[in-house]
């Protein structure tokens, strides 16, 4: 089986890729070829996974008519021309797309040379490019039920996000001792997305009043780019026993794996994450990301009970601090957050993506 992966920009799409094809590779020995651009972080990613990569010139619209789009609408052209070629040399059975502009000429391609197409959805809105090539791909994979009303629903299928079954093999104790806590012991862990949060380490010194008063450890991961700043802020401070306050954590599967109840950015990995694990949560949507998406994504599980919503205009040290000890405080709302959120989890997005791709190719 041969299987060209597309996608990028963000980890948010080239991780959800990368965890379908390792599937794919375990379960019919695919060969795979990742299409991405220069610029994208998926240059980098992609060859350090040992996955085949080649690039494509490519560039998003701009949401505001410009001569720009102009110009990006002869690059799609030459994007197309560039992943025909691609395509006829590497002979793939099925492309995939996970979103990012990357997608666009190549799912497009694809469809244009009759090779069967998948597309996958993080988010609960689904971005421009993926919502562009649905008309086009014959297959369309969710990670939300509440996508379901923007796409067709006879190439539908409710899959969750790939990076879902990574979390699943995840040693609790190895995250107990990687941060040096008790086995057993309560973690609260405050983190905001990959590259840290503004918002989060100001609110950091408004929680220290209440922090020695919470019966659990509070792991706070600054961000690589404010870890000084905020650890010089709380020197002037007495920092609590209870707080640990790090950079960045390498293993989060382990350190989610321990967790009593996160408080994070409501990207799509991270709630995939969570469910999978049924961990209860805190989320505060990033508001600058393109069209609000993480709110939707937030929304959909506060409304299923496994996270409580905080809009970041009501973020302050004080309202943070009090919202997670009267979670904390209360070991029935605990529990059945964690329900709520295990029960919208699906662990078995990868070998389900698998399948679907598998029938794709086996009906061709
Ligand atoms: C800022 C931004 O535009 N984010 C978008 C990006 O997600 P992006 O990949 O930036 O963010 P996600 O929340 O989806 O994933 C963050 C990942 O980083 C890991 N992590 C984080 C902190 C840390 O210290 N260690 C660590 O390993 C998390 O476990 C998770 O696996 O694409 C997603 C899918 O389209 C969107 O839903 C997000 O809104």
């Amino acid at each position: 089986m041969r299987i060209v992966l597309t996608g990028g920009g963000t980890g948010g799409h080239i991780y959800p890729a990368i965890a379908i094809g390792r599937q794919l590779q375990h379960d019919a020995s695919a060969e795979l070829l990742y299409i991405g651009t220069h610029r994208g972080l998926e240059a980098r990613i992609v060859p350090e996974a040992g996955i085949a990569f080649e690039a494509i010139d490519i560039t998003g619209f701009k949401r505001r008519l410009s001569l720009d789009n102009v110009k990006t609408v002869l690059r799609f052209l030459r994007g197309v021309r560039r992943a025909k070629a691609l395509l006829r040399r590497f002979k793939p059975d099925a492309v995939v797309g996970t979103g990012g502009y990357v997608c666009g000429p190549v799912v497009y391609a694809a469809s244009k040379l009759g090779i069967p197409t998948l597309i996958h959805e993080q988010n609960v809105d689904p971005g421009l490019t993926n919502r562009f090539l649905s008309r086009y791909a014959d297959r369309i994979a969710v990670s939300f039920a509440e996508s379901a009303p923007h796409f067709d629903s006879r190439k539908l299928v409710h899959t969750g996000n790939p990076c879902a079954t990574e979390v699943l093999r995840a040693d609790r104790a190895a995250g107990y001792a990687s941060l040096g806590i008790a086995p057993g012991r309560p973690i609260v862990l405050v983190v905001g997305g990959s590259r840290g949060a503004r918002a989060f380490n100001e609110a950091l010194p408004g929680m220290l009043g209440q922090l020695d008063r919470l019966p659990a450890e509070l792991v706070f991961v600054t961000g690589e780019a404010y870890y000084e700043h905020t650890k010089g802020r709380l020197a002037a401070n007495a920092a609590p026993a209870n707080l640990h306050v790090v950079p960045y954590v390498h293993n989060m599967p382990q350190v989610l794996a321990a967790a009593t109840l996160v408080v994070c950015r409501a990207g799509a990995s991270s709630l995939a994450e969570l469910t999978a694990l049924g961990v209860p949560s805190i989320l505060i949507p990033s508001p600058n990301v393109t069209n609000n998406h993480q709110e939707p994504n937030a929304r959909a599980l506060a409304d299923a009970g496994a996270a409580e919503m905080m809009l970041e205009r009501e973020l302050t040290g004080e309202a943070l601090i009090g919202r997670i000890a009267a979670i904390v405080g209360d070991p029935q709302r605990l529990r059945r957050m964690g329900d709520a959120a295990r029960a919208l989890g699906m662990p078995e997005a990868g070998a389900q993506l698998s399948r679907e791709l598998q029938a794709l190719c086996a009906g061709r």
